[in-house]
């Protein structure tokens, strides 16, 4: 008996005890490292649930048909599921199992055990990992140059290294970003930053290295991102993807998409990180671009009305959150479809141009100057009292009209002005500030009326 315990412990394969109901009794160290769990876990699992579910087909049943003695013995190839890890082929084989005066009977026949009396106790199983063919092992090669070629081909930056910080491989696109010549292997990058315990056992999580070339490459606050959120979610997940940036010789920062990826080995320990990095220059580029084509007035550089609505959904926010001051102002110019008339629609827009000029002078920087539509304007005042918002109204009426504009003289505006109340909604807002303007235009323009 206790030969067959330290035989079953130390055999050179991994192996399982299972009792007549198909239950696992015991697993020896090498079937728990290979399943990437503890033996304990183990006790009670059927073979079944050591499987993958899809590939499971009459594993069960012909270890019982073992168990009963209907097979002698019997081997299949099934896919294992493995912790934290691809499943793995591996050849499964069966022996009966029978218990007698103190001794462990492999392999007994039904005939020899009832003259002998012993007793049924289920079978052992064994678990062998199927390695490739020389065939198998070319065609693995084969594949692996292609992948390669592929990675090689790609203008991603593809990198993987150890948890210890060492670069096995970068490709093609990356030793380029990075100006490492050909003749400069990668072998070179090997041995780098290396953190690997002496015994060669794994780091643990906390000292994880990224590995250079990346690690030199990356603008601080993009190595806080890829050491404080990037890899803990790799490791917890097996994948991260966010943005990032890195710098070239030249110091140039490039936008990254960049995806992590932790692969583990077959005992659910952490053996290699690869990294995909995608510049998103020209995204970034377009991306600013229709953000400013959907915001800006084309004419005049401001701030176009859609722009303005959420400025002023904010604004209003901000008062109902906080209590703040806040002025508004419409204004519009005077005849100016007599200006139109008079000296063409160019002069109308350089007009527009140059008051749009002029009002912004006049205002601080977060105030917010918009084109709401033609020849009308609107202006948000942050952090601006009643008192503030009627004085720059006038102080802006007076300077269109004293000062004279090229090329068609003077010209003059009129102008709503308000504060945003308790209750106000965009609506209510606007609609008081237009009738002020309204109310403007009626009594003789060149005016300010404020509504309170
Ligand atoms: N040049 C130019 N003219 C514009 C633009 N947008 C609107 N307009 C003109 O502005 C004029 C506005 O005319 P109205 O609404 O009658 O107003 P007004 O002539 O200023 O008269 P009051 O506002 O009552 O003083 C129209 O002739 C529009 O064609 C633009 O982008 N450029």
């Amino acid at each position: 008996m206790k030969e067959y315990q330290a035989i079953f412990e130390q055999a050179p394969v991994a192996l399982a005890e299972i009792d007549t109901n198909g239950q696992i009794q015991q697993v020896n160290a090498r079937l728990a490292e290979m399943l990437g769990r503890e033996a304990a876990e183990l006790i009670g699992k059927t073979l079944g649930e050591l499987t993958r579910s899809d590939a499971t087909d009459g594993l069960e049943e012909r270890v019982q048909e073992i168990i009963s003695g209907k097979r002698q013995s019997w081997t299949g190839r099934y896919l294992l599921h493995r912790l934290n890890n691809s499943p793995h082929w591996v050849e499964i084989s069966a022996t009966r199992l029978t218990y007698g005066r103190n001794q462990i009977h492999a392999n007994a026949s039904e005939s020899k055990e009832s003259q002998s009396g012993n007793q049924l106790t289920g079978a052992v199983v064994s678990f062998q990992k199927l390695d490739a063919t020389p065939e198998e092992q070319l065609d693995l090669e084969d594949n692996l140059r292609r992948l390669v070629t592929i990675l090689d081909s790609t203008p991603d930056i593809v990198a993987m290294n150890t948890p210890e910080g060492e670069t096995l491989y970068l490709n093609a696109s990356g030793k380029r970003y990075f100006d490492i010549h050909d003749d400069q292997s990668q072998l070179s990058l090997e041995g780098q930053n290396r953190q690997c315990d002496p015994d060669g056992s794994q780091s643990p999580r906390e000292q994880l290295q990224v590995a250079p070339p990346l690690a030199q490459a990356y603008p601080d606050w993009a190595l806080k991102k890829i050491t404080g959120q990037a890899l803990p979610t790799a490791l917890r997940d097996g994948y991260w993807q966010g943005e990032t940036a890195i710098r070239d010789q030249q110091n140039n920062e490039t936008p990254v998409s960049q995806v992590l990826i932790a692969h583990y080995n077959e005992s659910g320990r952490l053996s290699h990180i690869s990294t995909i990095l995608r510049d998103v220059t020209e995204q970034k580029r377009l991306e600013k671009a229709l953000a400013y084509e959907a915001t800006t007035d084309h004419l005049t550089g401001i701030f176009n009305r859609q722009r303005f609505d959420t400025e002023l959904d904010q604004a209003i926010s901000r008062h109902n959150r906080y209590g703040n001051e806040i002025g508004l102002i419409m204004f519009d110019i005077d005849h100016f479809k007599v200006l139109n008339d008079t000296y063409g629609h160019d002069a109308g827009d350089r007009v527009l141009i140059e008051l749009t000029v002029r009002v912004t002078e006049n205002l601080r920087d977060p105030d917010v100057l918009a084109r709401w539509g033609g020849e009308e304007f609107v202006i948000i005042l942050p952090e601006t009292d009643a008192t503030g918002t009627q004085s720059l109204a006038e102080r802006l009426r007076l300077d269109v009209a004293e000062h004279p504009f090229t090329g068609v003289g003077h010209i003059t505006i009129s102008l709503g002005a308000t504060q945003i109340f308790d209750n106000d909604t965009p609506n209510s807002a606007l609609k008081r500030v237009d009738n002020a303007l309204y109310k403007a235009k009626r009594s003789g323009r060149n005016m300010v009326i404020y509504y309170p």
